[in-house]
Order: structure tokens, then sequence, then C-alpha cells
């Protein structure tokens, strides 16, 4: 990747269910360090296109690179490995595993989990897990959780949970995070907290793309914002401007306001 270069460009996806065309042709680039939102109705094709972006679908066509590297078709693991990282509309965490632990297993290929490496470098695996619970203790102090790390999981209220899955993608060091409704189910509080998360991880470097329908949050964080129907991308661009586009409103509301 040239510095110039666009962290993620996604060109000309599609993917059929069927004969049902969920992402139709949809291209756009997002910049390193950029808050990208993605908006439309429901049904629009947002999730599908995020789940294609991440590797948990193949797309029928099109490619996608994220920081010059080709992910399309190559699986959650290797688009993980790759940098990007992504929460669930509704996080799913190990409900009996404490909240810490929840994050701890997150990073992937610990060298504690390998035979062989616990059998022939004891010092390093142990250096390893420590750098790890490091890390966990570090992202569930960020995100405001510590009081509750001995505490199951399946304690945490919807909002709690959320937090929850933002620390277990930022203990993986992601270059890009998809956050898909980050305000759904949440209180007004608690919104309040996850915006002002992203927004000091943002300023610390880190590229989002963000699905959500509470307007006043995507007006708050997103830049660009990117608008799907049916589909297809119909409008991108500044937030004040697209979300002011009598398209857009149509779009959502079915008739022009
Ligand atoms: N696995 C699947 N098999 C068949 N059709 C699917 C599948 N996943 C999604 N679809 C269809 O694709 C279309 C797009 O759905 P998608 O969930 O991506 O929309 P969305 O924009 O994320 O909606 P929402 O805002 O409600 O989450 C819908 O018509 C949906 O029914």
């Amino acid at each position: 990747m040239t510095p110039t270069e666009p962290l993620l460009v996604v060109d000309r996806i599609a993917k059929n269910f069927g004969g049902h065309q969920a992402v139709d042709n949809v291209s756009f680039q997002l910049a390193a360090g950029a808050i990208g939102g993605l908006i439309g109705p429901n049904g629009a094709g947002k999730t599908t296109l995020f789940n294609c972006l991440a590797g948990f679908l193949k797309p029928t066509s099109g490619s996608i690179t994220l920081g010059g590297q080709a992910i399309a078709g190559r699986g959650a693991y290797a688009v993980f490995q790759a940098g990007l990282g992504r929460t669930f509309q509704i996080p799913r965490p190990f409900p009996e595993m404490s909240v810490l632990d929840n994050v701890m297993v997150a990073p992937s290929g610990q060298l504690g989990e390998r035979f062989w490496a616990n059998w022939l470098q004891p010092a390093r695996v142990r250096e390893q897990e420590r750098k790890t619970l490091e890390a966990a203790r570090y992202w569930l102090d960020f995100v405001g959780l510590t009081a509750l790390a001995d505490q199951p999981a399946r304690i945490l209220s919807g909002g709690q949970r959320k937090l929850l899955d933002l620390a277990r993608v930022m203990v993986t060091q992601p270059k890009l995070v998809l956050l898909d409704e980050p305000g759904a189910g949440v209180n007004p509080a608690l919104l309040d907290q996850i915006v002002d998360k992203v927004a000091t991880l943002n300023a610390q470097g880190v590229t989002f793309l963000i699905i959500e329908h509470n307007m006043d949050l995507v007006a708050s964080l997103c830049n660009p914002v990117m608008v799907m129907a049916q589909g297809a991308l119909i409008m991108s661009g500044q937030a004040d401007t697209v979300l002011k586009d009598p398209q857009v409103i149509e779009a959502y509301l079915g008739t022009t306001a």
C-alpha cells in the first residue's frame, strides 16, 4: 500500500442468495483514519456487505483489498489476520466465562494454544500469556468494565455486551474495525460512552466502518457516509449533505418528506 492508497478498497462487490441480489455491485473506498458510516433501510444489504468484508461470506463477484492485500473470499480467519476486526449487531460472549476471559480468548495464534510451543518454549508461552492478560485488562479498563472483570459475561446488559465486544476486537490490534449497529438496544448514557470510545480510538489512528440506524450517532461520528438501498450503493459523501438528501430520505421513509 502506498501512503496515498485508501486502507479499504471495495470494488464491484456483489452477493446473490439464489436469485436474490442482496449486494449489487457496490464500490467504495475508505481512507486510513476515517470513520465511515454505512446506512440504509432494513434489508438494504448492509450486513451482507459486512459479512463479505469480514470473510464470513464469499462474494459472488468483485474484489476487496485491505492495506493493499486482497481479502475477498479468503475466509474470516485470513481476513482477521490481515487486520480486520468486527463487532456484531447482537454480541454473543461466552456466557459462563468471565468478562476478562472473554477478552483473553479473542487474540488468535497464541503460543500457549500450540502443544509443541508449550513443550519446547514454556518461557515464551508464559511471556505471551502475560502480555495478553495485560492487554485484556487494558482494554477492559478502556471500555469501563474493570469492575465486572471476574463476573460471568451472562450478567452483562445489552449495552455492556457491546462494550465487551469492542474490547474483544481492540485486543487483537486491528487496522480496520467494522461495527454492526453499535447503538442498537443501548440506553442513551451507554450510547454516549460508545460514541466517546470510538472517537478516542479514531483519534489514536483506528479506522472504522459503522452500520448504524441512529442518525445522531452517524452525524456526530461518521465521514464519509455511504447509503445502500435494495443492495446498491445509492450515494456517498459528507454526513451533513447525505443525511439531508431527498433521495436518501425517500429510501428511508418511502417518500420525500
Ligand atoms: N443467508 C441469506 N440467505 C438468503 N437471503 C439473505 C441471507 N442473508 C440476507 N439475505 C437477504 O438479503 C437482503 C439484505 O439483508 P441484510 O441483512 O444484508 O440487510 P441489512 O441492510 O443489514 O438490514 P438490517 O438493517 O435490517 O440489518 C435481505 O433481503 C435479506 O433477506
